[in-house]
């Protein structure tokens, strides 16, 4: 995406006002500036007994009168500074959170095909880091109308002051930039190398945590430090080159500022014969604005940089919001009879089939065991069979209605999934109970987790209301399934599939799930994905998929 392009997403994300409110502070400081120069040819001229040598209605106002209004001035651009500010940090806040959102919701919202198949870590990159970076986007934007102002408003009150010094000026300050160009691509490709390296950094940061328990049983606790220390040490060697760089840039663009200044003034004052103040006041605005022209090159490389970013949160999102789940009709079916599945087929990639020709009816308030090797393709049929997503070919119906025909997000409400390795919010076990049935009472609750032989509970500091965002650590594998199976009873579903979820179970507590799932008998139906132990033995029946296909035992 083009830079303009950003731009124009930018002040759509922002809204308009927001972004000409930056704008028109941008120009008001600016303009406050630009008169203080100007103000100075009559000030010094005054301070030094001279003429005054501008045509200007200031030029016969007493000294007191000028420094008054130059006192105001700044005070003025002082205040003007402020708001300023704040209405970048505003229109900062209503980018980055309106993107943030619209990409939450684009990744919330959009069908299960496309989110399951996002690379692992694309989405946090989308959520995280490259909407972070799309911040610091609309802060160099920020700069960049500053910068941009702030220089035109210079040029103005140089051109005001002497049109043909001004003139000259401009010449000079090309020249100098033209000069270091190469120090200043230097920086450039320094910058750009260091964002590659900090990408490189946060990936072993995160890789840490997630694989902690392999480094650590691999005992390669030391290896993965280095690794982090290796990565730190190119991060850090990548930083001081480009903080050198772009440091050296700069102060050589101030030197050759301040040689150009003292050439110009020399020229102006000996050869043209100008007039001390207005040298002087030309001299002062070329040395500040030479290293805006600076600071204004590297905030627009910095800008292309940080825009990459926007483009790629923008595109994600838009590819998100475009893969949206179809909602179908409102008709909400309920399972009474019969769950069929007639010739589903499901490809997850294109030419790699998962499921294959699957004929199936689960009579309503049975227990399936589903069975078969790793990879036959149990978890896409209970994905199918939970509403996550359509099959590619043939149908499956709730009670004779295809799931295509009705609101898919309906009948995932009367569905309740546990899998293998349970995900608990870090909330408390109450909340997490209310997330998925906002109205339930304690007493429903209570009844939950003596169903899923959770009773452990109570003993947890606080009970109900004890934090798993600090205790979920500290829970066996066994009690966060026992809470998530509590929390999936909660619904009273139609349906509920058990992914491997007693896996972690002990026989005793996988007994009493057992026994708790034989109450639901003829109520609620159960699709378990079983190898081995009690609930494959008290299933109803067994099927068995072997390379996408069925055989029923
Ligand atoms: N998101 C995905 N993207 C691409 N291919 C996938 C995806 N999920 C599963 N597959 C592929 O689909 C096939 C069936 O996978 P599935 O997870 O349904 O098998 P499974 O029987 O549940 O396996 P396991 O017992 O190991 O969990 C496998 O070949 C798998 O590689």
């Amino acid at each position: 995406m083009a830079s303009r392009q950003a731009l124009r997403e930018v002040i759509a994300a922002g809204g308009r006002r927001r972004f000409a409110a930056v704008v028109a502070l941008s120009l008001l400081a600016a303009i406050t500036e630009g008169a203080g120069f100007v103000l100075l040819v009559p000030l010094l001229a005054a301070l030094g007994g001279a003429e005054m040598p501008l045509g200007l209605a200031l030029s016969r106002w007493p000294i007191e009168g000028l420094l008054g209004v130059f006192v105001i001035l700044v005070a003025i651009r002082a205040g003007v500074e402020v708001l300023r500010r704040l209405a970048v940090q505003d229109l900062r806040i209503a980018v980055v959170d309106g993107l943030r959102l619209r990409a939450v919701d684009a990744v919330l919202g959009a069908g299960w095909r496309w989110s399951s198949g996002l690379a692992e870590g694309e989405a946090e990159a989308l959520l995280i880091t490259d909407i972070e970076r799309c911040s610091y986007a609309v802060e160099l934007c920020g700069t960049l109308v500053r910068l941009a102002a702030s220089l035109g408003a210079l040029s103005i009150a140089a051109l005001v002051i002497s049109p043909l010094a001004a003139l000259a000026g401009f010449g000079l300050g090309a020249l100098a930039l033209v000069l270091l160009s190469p120090m200043r691509r230097r920086a450039r490709k320094l910058g750009e190398l260091l964002s590659a390296r900090y990408d490189e950094l946060h990936a072993r940061l995160g890789e840490s945590l997630r694989a902690l328990r392999v480094i650590k049983s691999f005992g390669r606790e030391k290896a993965q430090s280095r690794r982090i220390a290796g990565a730190l040490g190119d991060l850090r060697a990548v930083e001081r080159g480009y903080v050198l760089s772009s440091s050296l840039a700069h102060a050589m663009l101030q030197l050759f500022g301040a040689v150009l200044a003292a050439l110009g003034v020399w020229v102006a004052l000996e050869v043209f014969a100008m007039p001390l103040a207005v040298v002087l006041a030309l001299a002062a605005l070329f040395v500040r604005a030479l290293p805006q022209v600076g600071e204004l090159q590297a905030s627009a490389q910095g800008w292309a940089h940080a825009a990459s970013a926007l483009d790629r949160a923008l595109s994600m999102t838009e590819r998100g919001l475009q893969h949206a789940e179809a909602l179908g009709a409102e008709q909400v079916p309920k399972l009474q009879r019969v769950l069929a599945m007639h010739g589903v087929g499901y490809a997850h990639r294109e030419g790699h089939s998962a499921l294959e020709h699957i004929d199936l009816e689960i009579a309503a308030g049975t227990m399936v065991a589903l069975c078969g090797p790793s990879g036959a393709g149990k978890s896409t049929l209970a994905d199918l069979c939970a509403g996550l997503t359509g099959p590619d070919a043939g149908a499956i119906t709730v009670d004779g209605v295809a799931l295509t025909e009705v609101n898919r997000i309906a009948w995932r409400k009367r569905v309740a999934y546990v899998q293998q390795e349970p995900v608990l919010f870090s909330a408390s076990v109450r909340d997490n109970f209310l997330f998925v049935e906002p109205e339930a009472d304690e007493a429903q609750m209570m009844q939950a987790l003596g169903a899923a032989h959770a009773g452990f509970v109570h003993s947890l500091p606080g009970g109900l209301d004890c934090d798993l965002g600090n205790a979920g650590r500290a829970l066996s594998g066994g009690e966060k399934q026992r809470i998530a199976l509590a929390r999936a009873l909660m619904r009273k579903p139609d349906l509920i599939i058990l992914d491997e979820a007693t896996s972690a179970l002990d026989a005793g507590s996988e007994e009493a799930i057992a026994a708790a799932l034989r109450e639901l008998a003829g109520k609620t139906t159960v699709i378990a994905i079983a190898h081995r132990g009690k609930l494959r033995e008290m299933a109803d029946w067994i099927v068995t998929l072997e390379n996408g296909r069925l055989s029923i035992g």
